[in-house]
């Protein structure tokens, strides 16, 4: 994050009443923005995600020669290249953003160009060579300074691979995809714990054929893009900042429409219905194999119970589980998070940081190198926030702020607009004193 340090107060709340409309999906907006540079034809995007990430994704289709015209009412368009990058004049700058470097690495290996990828000081520190190792593998020749970006791929042609993701991770599986797409032969993949399947339906929606059998999903090379129209679905991972707020409150009342629902991505759901939170399904419906609904969120009369997280489940809700560390303290029987030792390696160690911001405001908790262990019925008071510049953690801990005795001062808080730019504005016209 380079942009100018804010500090957010956030103040005690009472409850939290309305409707909300997030902005579009951060996972499905980079596949779209990416997809959409490599396809033929115009791509039309509606309710485009307003974070900073995806935009840094739109960058570097722009520098690889896609046309991008950025409308008013997060409509993108995209002319893409018709499946043949060009040599970008400088560095491909990936920002914050670990999906665009780990995904974007895997559309443009098989390209006849050098080309170098960096990124801001958090994502220089983030593990690259889980995907240097299966490119590799496909015939890529990629260089990584001691495991890190900046990245060097000196691109041409790649055959087909089987692999099986060690580690459960979206990015990497979508890099042997985009990679496997355009390499002679045909790939296939299998993942230990099915993460979210954004790709596979984005693939499809742009024309590509995939086929699973059984775990193993199947992409055959040579195969080109036509340009789409689509809207992106809300996103429940920001969502899940407040659903997890409306969890505080008793008299809580809260109205997600257009919301992203896809299966792969609604584990939380379960979670809160788990913790005690009631959620009633108003309508849904789905676009280019995404699901989309307006949901409605409350307390069920008994309060919040408390949640075991580990397994596949901690995969699932990877980017949502400091919102739920952030809560554990307020629930009656805590929070246990385990086998979630991945996120020490995202924006910031979030293990780390929840740890010393749950400790900053008073709360006892146990910390595991794969997780925490937060009892509940705990107290909580105002203290100094640091964010680590990790927009989720700025995000998590605004939340805790809403049930503690007095004021916290969120330092860093301009990270939330790596994903979510609106959130301040919008906690701030739901929560009531
Ligand atoms: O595929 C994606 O869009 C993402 C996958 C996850 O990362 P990993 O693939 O590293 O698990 C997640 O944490 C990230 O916010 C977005
Ligand atoms: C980990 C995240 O994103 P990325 O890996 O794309 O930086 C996130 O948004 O929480």
């Amino acid at each position: 994050m380079s942009s100018i340090a804010t500090t957010q107060i956030i103040r005690p709340a009472r409850t939290l009443q309305g409707s909300l409309t997030v902005p579009g999906d951060k996972s499905i907006s980079h596949r779209y923005a990416m997809l959409a540079g490599i396809a033929e034809g115009t791509s039309k995007l509606s309710n485009f995600s307003t974070g900073a990430d995806p935009h840094s994704s739109l960058g570097c289709m722009e520098a690889l020669g896609a046309t991008v015209v950025r409308g008013a009412d997060k409509t993108v368009e995209v002319t893409g290249t018709a499946g043949s990058f060009i040599q970008p004049a400088g560095a491909l700058d990936c920002g914050n953003s670990g999906s665009t470097m780990r995904m974007l690495a895997g559309l443009i290996a098989p390209h006849p160009h050098t080309f170098t990828m960096i990124g801001d000081h958090s994502l220089t520190m983030r593990p690259m060579e889980r995907i240097r190792k299966p490119l590799m593998q496909m015939g890529a020749k990629i260089d990584l300074v001691d495991g890190h970006a900046p990245i060097t791929i000196h691109g041409g042609p790649l055959t087909a691979i089987d692999f099986d993701t060690p580690i459960p991770s979206a990015q990497v599986k979508t890099a042997v995809l985009f990679a496997g797409l355009q390499a002679e032969g045909t790939t296939s993949l299998s993942e230990a714990v099915r993460t979210r399947d954004h790709s596979e339906h984005a693939l499809r929606a742009f024309g590509a054929t995939l086929t699973r059998t059984g775990e193993r999903l199947s992409i055959a090379g040579g195969q080109k893009l036509k340009a789409i129209e689509a809207t992106v679905p809300g996103d429940l991972s920001s969502a899940a900042f407040f659903l997890c707020a409306a969890l505080l409150f008793p008299d809580s009342n809260l109205v997600l429409d257009s919301i992203g629902m896809n299966p792969t991505r609604a584990a939380l759901l379960d979670v809160i219905v788990a913790l005690g939170g009631r959620i009633k399904v108003l309508q849904v419906e789905e676009h280019h194999g995404e699901m989309i609904g307006t949901i409605q969120v409350n307390v069920a009369p008994g309060g919040l119970k408390g949640a075991e997280i580990s397994g596949a489940l901690s995969a699932q809700i990877i980017d949502e589980l400091p919102v739920l560390a952030a809560i554990a303290p307020y629930t009656r029987d805590g929070i246990t998070i385990r086998d979630a030792k991945e996120l020490r390696v995202k924006e910031s160690d979030r293990i780390a940081l929840v740890a010393k911001n749950l400790k900053a405001m008073g709360a006892e908790f146990t910390e595991y190198e794969d997780g925490l262990a937060i009892p509940g019925n705990q107290k909580l008071h105002g203290a100094v926030i640091d964010s680590g510049f990790d927009h989720r953690i700025a995000m998590a801990f605004s939340v805790a702020a809403l049930r503690a005795s007095s004021e916290n001062e969120i330092q860093g808080a301009e990270a939330a607009a790596i994903s979510f730019p609106e959130f301040f504005t919008y906690l701030d016209s739901l929560c009531q004193c």
